[in-house]
């Protein structure tokens, strides 16, 4: 790999509105991101900031109202058909809900067999892979001849990742994944994730809106908020000195010890409607970062500044934070 290697997957202005008319609306606003390959890039944001339509947008299911998405520095609007198809397997989207990729009629063996060769899908032809990738996400063998209903929520999430590696997939966007799961159960899940990021060197898109799980898996994380990226960095450095007050009161929110008395005050306070977000600095209406909420706030909209190209007039941490 070269310094000038396309990333596997990236955002370049991207923006997505929804609606017909005066009741068109953007859920995404300019985003730019992008993901090297082998990178495992995190995606925070609370319900609504537009998560899922990020990685929809990503895998080509949303059609982008402005900006592009890029696929190893090709854009996916001037691909044909068989192109379109390739894209499709090479980046897989695993979503929370696993029943919305797993058909409850399919044995787990017939949807591995599926991912590693649609034209031939015979779970028998297949059965060496399908073992192989069960093992990969810690399953026994002979879960191939059961069906979704006979596993637990976990399993199931272990073999929606089991089928979309099986695919051989360039990139995997996992939505939310272990939301929906116990939290040792999400424990495992993400150990699963790790590993296999260690082992095949899986470049990954990672959505949550739950900041601890995120940093689990994440070489850089990116911070959206009313469908804009109001802030992105490498992990630690967004963990440790985070510069935009929306990602502190995320962090400040994580459950160990509860949250400071601002955090509660800011996330008590209703999430504006991403359909008609606030002028100025979307989050100005909930910033409680002392002393820094002034008019410039709720007038302009800030351009991304410092180490985490924080969108904030006045950041918490960089050559432009207050005092
Ligand atoms: N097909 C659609 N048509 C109209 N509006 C949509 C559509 N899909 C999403 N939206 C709106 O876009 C906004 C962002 O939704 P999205 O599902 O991307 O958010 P999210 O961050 O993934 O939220 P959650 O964590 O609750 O899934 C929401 O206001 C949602 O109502």
């Amino acid at each position: 790999m070269t310094d000038d290697t396309p990333p596997v997957l990236a955002a370049e202005g991207l923006t997505v509105a929804f609606g017909r008319g005066s009741g068109r609306h953007a859920v995404l606003r300019s985003i730019d991101l992008d993901v090297p390959p082998g990178q495992a890039l995190g995606l925070v944001g609370e319900s609504g900031s537009g998560k899922s339509t990020l990685a929809r947008a990503l895998v080509g299911l949303v059609r982008p109202a402005a900006g592009r998405v890029l696929h190893d520095g090709r854009d996916p609007a001037h691909m044909r058909r068989a192109e379109l198809a390739e894209l499709r397997r090479s980046v897989q989207l695993i979503p929370q809900d696993p029943y919305a990729s797993l058909d409850p009629r399919m044995t787990v063996g017939a949807a591995i067999a599926e991912a590693v060769d649609p034209r031939r899908a015979d779970p028998r032809r297949h059965a060496d892979r399908i073992a192989y990738w069960l093992e990969t996400v810690a399953l026994e063998r002979d879960a191939a001849d059961r069906h979704p209903h006979a596993f637990s929520g976990g399993q199931r999430q272990r073999v929606a990742i089991a089928r979309a590696l099986a695919a051989r997939p360039r990139a995997v966007i996992a939505d939310e994944i272990t939301s929906a799961l116990d939290c040792s159960v999400q424990a495992e899940i993400l150990n699963v994730l790790a590993d296999l990021r260690a082992r095949l060197g899986l470049t990954m898109l990672f959505i949550s809106h739950d900041l601890t799980v995120v940093r689990h898996v994440s070489d850089r994380v990116a911070v959206l908020y009313l469908g804009r990226v109001v802030e992105q960095g490498e992990t630690e450095t967004l963990y440790s000195a985070p510069a935009h007050p929306y990602t502190r009161l995320l962090l400040d929110s994580v459950p160990d010890g509860g949250p400071l008395p601002e955090a509660r005050e800011a996330a008590a306070a209703e999430a504006p409607d991403p359909r008609d977000p606030p002028r100025g600095c979307a989050f100005h209406p909930r910033c409680t970062a002392p002393g820094r909420r002034e008019d410039v706030c709720a007038v302009a909209a800030p351009e991304p500044d410092g180490p985490t190209a924080a969108r904030c007039h006045f950041p918490l941490v960089g050559a432009h934070a207050g005092s």
